[in-house]
């Protein structure tokens, strides 16, 4: 599905916290969103999602404008995954990814075919056997995992997913990115909220760079990733390297603090 958001500005009392912002995304295409804290990646994405209304500009799925769908139709076409929280429902885990089948049902309890998108999505993520486990006993990666489950197994046409990877450890980091590259790869519209440029560089299909509420760069992820723009954005050097696997960059140094104090020991040795 084509999401369109056209010079979105969200204001929080006098400042406008996202400012303009124009993005086009495509079916098939996963988009990654950076930027520093506070660049207002997060309410620039629940208002893709529809669960925020914005002060100004306009969000179109495939051409058709948000105000012109109903919430219950908006839910089934695009998945949001939030930021982790803590999760205090008295809900098996089964149970909270089964809610992901709400907007589908209309009544009564979940048909088969419900259960069967429930059952990929904890496969996929790899929590089914967590399934009977209380929600508010899980670890902050399970619950994570079970999160993006939930937002799966909606079986929506776009994925908006904010900081899915931030609390994985390095297997599920990468099991979850591979994930999302395959819903991507088979047609599904994805944008992910990242800190982990190493991550957005590997994955994703083009960066947009945001600062103070702005789209600072838009495109590839080695265009966005220039050093001129995270020194602008982050005020941190990248490494760069090439491996069996391609092309990587890495975080590496604070502009100003160019070593870390154990490399700059070794240098004085
Ligand atoms: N309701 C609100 N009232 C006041 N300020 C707000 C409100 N919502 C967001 N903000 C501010 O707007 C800015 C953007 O917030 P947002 O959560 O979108 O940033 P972000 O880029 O996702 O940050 P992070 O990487 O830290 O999660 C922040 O300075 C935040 O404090």
């Amino acid at each position: 599905m084509k999401i369109e958001a056209n010079a979105i500005t969200q204001f929080a009392g006098p400042r406008a916290i996202v400012d303009g912002v124009d993005l086009t995304m495509e079916p098939g295409m996963m988009t990654g969103l950076i930027g520093p804290n506070g660049a207002g990646k997060t309410t620039l994405l629940r208002i893709l999602a529809g669960i925020q209304q914005q002060s100004r500009g306009s969000v179109h799925y495939d051409g058709c404008a948000s105000r012109e769908l109903s919430l219950r139709c908006l839910a089934r076409k695009v998945a949001f995954l939030a930021q982790a929280g803590e999760v205090n429902w008295a809900l098996t885990v089964e149970r909270l990814v089964e809610l992901g089948r709400l907007p589908h049902r209309t009544l009564g309890v979940p048909g088969q075919v419900d259960a069967a998108a429930v059952h990929r999505a904890m496969q996929a993520t790899e929590v089914l056997e967590l399934r009977q486990r209380m929600v508010s006993t899980l670890s902050g990666g399970e619950r994570m995992r079970v999160l993006l489950a939930r937002a799966l197994a909606v079986e929506a046409r776009a994925l908006l997913a904010d900081e899915p990877v931030t609390a994985l450890d390095p297997y599920h980091q990468i099991h979850v990115m591979e994930l999302l590259r395959q819903q991507a790869d088979s047609g599904m519209t994805i944008a992910v909220v990242l800190h982990d440029l190493t991550l957005a560089h590997r994955y994703c299909d083009r960066l947009v760079l945001m600062d103070a509420g702005v789209v600072l760069a838009e495109g590839p992820p080695s265009e966005v990733l220039s050093d001129a723009n995270m020194a602008s954005a982050y005020g941190v050097h990248l490494q760069r390297g090439q491996g069996p696997g391609g092309e990587f960059v890495l975080p590496w140094s604070c502009i100003d603090q160019p070593t870390t104090s154990k490399e700059a020991e070794r240098k004085s040795a």
